[in-house]
């Protein structure tokens, strides 16, 4: 059985409307069906429904393939982008580091940089100036993706230009299927990028080379990413400085972006709930159990889009070669089936009773291309928002936020808020 497609006018007259990309999913979800529309001569499907979620990216992740047009201006060849053997390989060489025991090696990094930030709220605090909760969350997640990639603290120079990712990634086309052609004032900020990594790399191979590592056996452990990834290099040809480039490009985007937008909707959600936030300022216990729930309202990866090359069978229904499939975890955390009343915020949802069913809950992607850095991710944050619970009372000045839905799903602009030290 075909899926059910939206009638085209109904697409049409969301095309002129200019309304996002969620809107129009919005409009094709129907529970217990699968649906989709077609624009330009290409079918999409959307895939909420957790059984299906599961059967794309679980169980079906190597029959629906990732493309990743989207972000490839930027990316290049990396983890995210790659595809087959290349990604395969590419994954191998990195898992260790950031999986199991490996993420205690950046334990020291992801403290020190906190350190900073609850320095930065300490000064505030006594200036009884305000301060920009998005950019101080930011700045530690480049500041603890910096140390990691390169074992080097992060400069201010350095993170402007790094930081300018938030603008590159702004530009890309939220759309599946969007073209590569970007202002050129994107593309200046990805040259700046580039040079920026090049010189890391440069200086990080002397450093390299004086330190006694060469060409031999790929050792398991080693200080930094940047290291690891010129060891991989002396015995892999495929380590080229450009595949090093993205690599490290890569990791730094989807290392920094999404962990600072969470910890800045964690923000805005504990600022409306104040005795969610009091209760987790507590003894801090109740900290994972709030960022679960963040994720779960605000997934940054709320479009997980993938592509089907052959003909395929998805619970009974006949997805053609060429079909689009884009997994929206952005409605499937707001199934009412799943989640009693999705839209309360409510960390007491966490750690589940019971098992969720297969699906039903992806923050972190699921299957083969599930997020690498995920233990990382949750152990900064954890880190970061228990330091800052923990001293500070938080009162935002400004605006709620609006939702942005792009490559990912962010906050839009600053997030001003008066911090005290609590008495
Ligand atoms: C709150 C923070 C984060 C969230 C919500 C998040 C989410 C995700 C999601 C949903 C995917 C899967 C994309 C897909 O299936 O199409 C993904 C992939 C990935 N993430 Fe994360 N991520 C976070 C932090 C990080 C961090 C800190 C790192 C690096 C240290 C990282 C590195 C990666 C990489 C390399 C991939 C691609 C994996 C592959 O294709 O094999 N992420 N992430």
């Amino acid at each position: 059985m075909p899926p059910d497609f939206l009638e085209d006018h109904a697409v049409a007259a969301w095309t002129a409307s200019g309304a996002p990309l969620v809107d129009l999913l919005r409009q094709a979800h129907t529970p217990g069906r699968l649906t989709g529309f077609r624009r330009g001569g290409r079918a999409a499907v959307l895939v909420a429904e957790p059984r299906h979620v599961h059967q794309v990216l679980g169980v079906g992740g190597e029959r629906y393939v990732k493309r990743s047009h989207r972000a490839r201006p930027l990316l290049g060849d990396g983890m995210i982008t790659a595809t087959g053997e290349a990604w395969q390989s590419q994954r191998k060489l990195l898992q260790a580091m950031f999986t199991g025991r490996g993420i205690q090696r950046w334990e020291h990094h992801i403290e020190g940089a906190a350190a900073r930030v609850v320095e930065r709220w300490a000064e505030r605090a006594r200036l009884g100036e305000p301060t920009d909760i998005a950019e101080d969350v930011q700045f530690f997640t480049v500041d603890t993706i910096w140390r990691s990639l390169t074992d080097r603290p992060l400069d201010r120079e350095t993170y402007v230009d790094l930081a300018a990712v938030q603008d590159i990634v702004a530009a890309l086309p939220a759309d599946v299927g969007g073209t590569a052609a970007l202002p050129p004032a994107v593309e200046a900020a990805i040259a700046a990028l580039d040079e920026r990594m090049l010189r890391a790399l440069a200086d990080a191979r002397v450093r390299h080379r004086a330190e006694g590592h060469g060409p031999g056996p790929v050792p398991t452990s080693g200080p930094s990413v940047l290291d690891r990834l010129l060891d991989a290099a002396d015995t892999d040809p495929a380590y080229t400085d450009r595949l090093i480039r993205d690599e490290l490009v890569t990791l730094l985007v989807a290392g920094y972006e999404s962990s600072a937008r969470t910890l800045t909707w964690a923000f805005v959600l504990l600022d409306a709930h104040p005795d969610v936030m009091e209760r987790a300022a507590g003894d801090g216990s109740g900290v994972e159990a709030v960022l679960c729930e963040t994720l779960r309202l605000y997934p940054t990866g709320w479009l997980l889009p993938r592509h089907s090359p052959a003909d395929q069978t998805l619970d009974g229904w006949a997805i053609p070669a060429g079909t689009d499939l884009l997994v929206c975890p952005y409605l499937t955390h707001r199934d009412p089936e799943v989640w009693p009343e999705p839209e309360v915020f409510d960390p007491g949802r966490f750690p589940a009773r019971s098992p969720l069913p297969p699906g039903a809950y992806l923050p972190f992607g699921i299957g083969p291309r599930a997020c690498l850095g995920t233990r990382f991710a949750m152990r900064e944050m954890e880190v970061l928002l228990g330091a800052l619970l923990g001293r500070f009372t938080v009162e935002t000045t400004g605006p709620a936020s609006e939702a942005v839905f792009g490559v990912n799903l962010r906050p839009a602009g600053p997030l001003h808020a008066r911090v005290r030290e609590r008495t």
